[in-house]
């Protein structure tokens, strides 16, 4: 059985978060210890120990969906580039997964009224003024600037941050005030959002925790930058940035030097896969068409104490609306629940610093998985 969740809808928010990758030729880029994949860093940011949400945790950029990421107002913005309806993004991707169905509503869209952008544009606008708002990084492509990503018979281009204007700190405490103030900073610069340098990449929704708790609709797009972009973080919601390595990210979590939550470890092992920013890149491009998959974890607590994070293709996963506004909870343990199965996609929560990623099934698109992530028996 599947069907929408009975949850409150005011509950639920739409968010977006962008990965930032950057090319690196800095200290450590050709130290010996590290594996071959560590030609790219990938941005986090540190949250305040007063958010409610995640405090402390080492995120992507990114925030919920404000009305003004929605606006027909962007319409002129986009118009020496692109016009409605797919603005330059290629056709829409059909939807891959309708499970589960989550009731959210467009942040101030009266019901039936037709919306002046589609989604994934709105969504992109979202994390590219997130990615300003906390981290100063203006993903803004000038008038006239070429925004296809591939030149003749050349590699394809990586995207380029802007230079922050010499009077951006009014205007980022004007934007963190109210978000249509980024669509004034982008006609002041005379520049478009750079929605097409954000590849989708994956959607995560938060599993069910407790009662009345927040949860996101999250979409998490990718974004290859040749260098990386000079940080300025907003020291209010976010105290702390580094650029890792996700063998660098992996480590310092390991090290409890900084902390992350399930899906930002997961897509942090995810990128692992990747050789090179090159290789990262060329894969987002060929991926493009197909959109990305927005997975509902499900937590299964174990008779030990420990935590399974189940996703979709695990053979314990339930698409049954029954299973997914209650933490489910078995009389086994975590080893034997992982001896007597063979399907997995799943992590195990060891404790809050320790997540092993278990992958025996193939990705039913063309999106990659993360490798079996199981660290010695030592480091626990
Ligand atoms: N100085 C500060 N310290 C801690 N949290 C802050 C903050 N300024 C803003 N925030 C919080 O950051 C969140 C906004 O995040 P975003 O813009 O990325 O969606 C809001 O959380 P709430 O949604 O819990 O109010 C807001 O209250
Ligand atoms: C251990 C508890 C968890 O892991 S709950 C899962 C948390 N992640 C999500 O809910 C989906 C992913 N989204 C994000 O991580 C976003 O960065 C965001 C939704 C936390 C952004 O929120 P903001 O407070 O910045 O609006
Ligand atoms: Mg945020």
């Amino acid at each position: 059985m599947s069907g929408p969740l009975r949850t409150d809808p005011r509950i639920w928010r739409q968010a977006a978060s962008v990965v930032l990758a950057a090319g690196w030729k800095g200290p450590g880029a050709a130290a010996s210890s590290l594996p071959p994949a560590e030609g790219f860093r990938v941005l986090l940011l540190q949250r305040s120990s007063s958010q409610a949400f995640l405090p402390g945790a080492h995120v992507f950029p990114g925030g919920v969906l404000d009305r003004a990421d929605l606006s027909a107002d962007w319409l002129p913005i986009f118009a020496p580039h692109h016009k409605p309806p797919r603005f330059g993004l290629g056709p829409a991707p059909a939807q891959t997964a309708t499970f589960p169905v989550v009731p959210i509503s467009r942040p101030g869209a009266a019901d039936g009224e037709a919306a002046a952008l589609p989604d994934d544009v709105a969504l992109r606008i979202c994390a590219i003024r997130e990615a300003f708002e906390e981290a100063g990084v203006l993903l803004l492509l000038p008038r006239g600037a070429r925004h296809v990503p591939e030149s003749q018979g050349s590699a394809p281009e990586f995207a380029c941050a802007l230079e922050p204007p010499p009077d951006v700190s009014a205007w980022r405490t004007r934007v963190r005030g109210d978000a249509r103030h980024f669509l004034d900073l982008c006609a002041h610069l005379d520049c478009t959002p750079n929605i097409w340098a954000l590849h989708a990449w994956s959607g995560w929704l938060t599993p069910f925790i407790g009662e009345k708790l927040r949860r996101f609709d999250t979409s998490f797009f990718l974004c290859c930058l040749s260098e990386p972009p000079p940080i300025q973080i907003d020291l209010a919601e976010v105290v702390n940035c580094r650029w890792s390595s996700p063998s660098e990210a992996t480590e310092s979590f390991l090290s409890k030097e900084i902390w992350l939550a399930h899906p930002q470890f997961y897509e942090i092992r995810r990128l692992e896969n990747f050789a090179s920013l090159s290789d990262l890149h060329k894969f987002c491009l060929e991926h493009a068409l197909e959109g990305s998959e927005r997975w509902l974890p499900i937590n299964c607590v174990t008779a030990d104490g420990m935590m399974i994070q189940l996703y979709p293709g695990d053979e314990l996963y339930l698409e049954d609306s029954d299973f997914l506004e209650k933490v489910l909870s078995t009389e086994k343990k975590t080893e034997e629940i992982m001896k007597e199965g063979q399907k997995f996609h799943r992590l195990v929560h060891h404790h809050s610093h320790y997540y092993s990623i278990h992958v025996t099934v193939q990705s039913k698109g063309k999106h990659i998985y993360p490798k079996n992530y199981v660290v010695n028996k030592s480091h626990l």
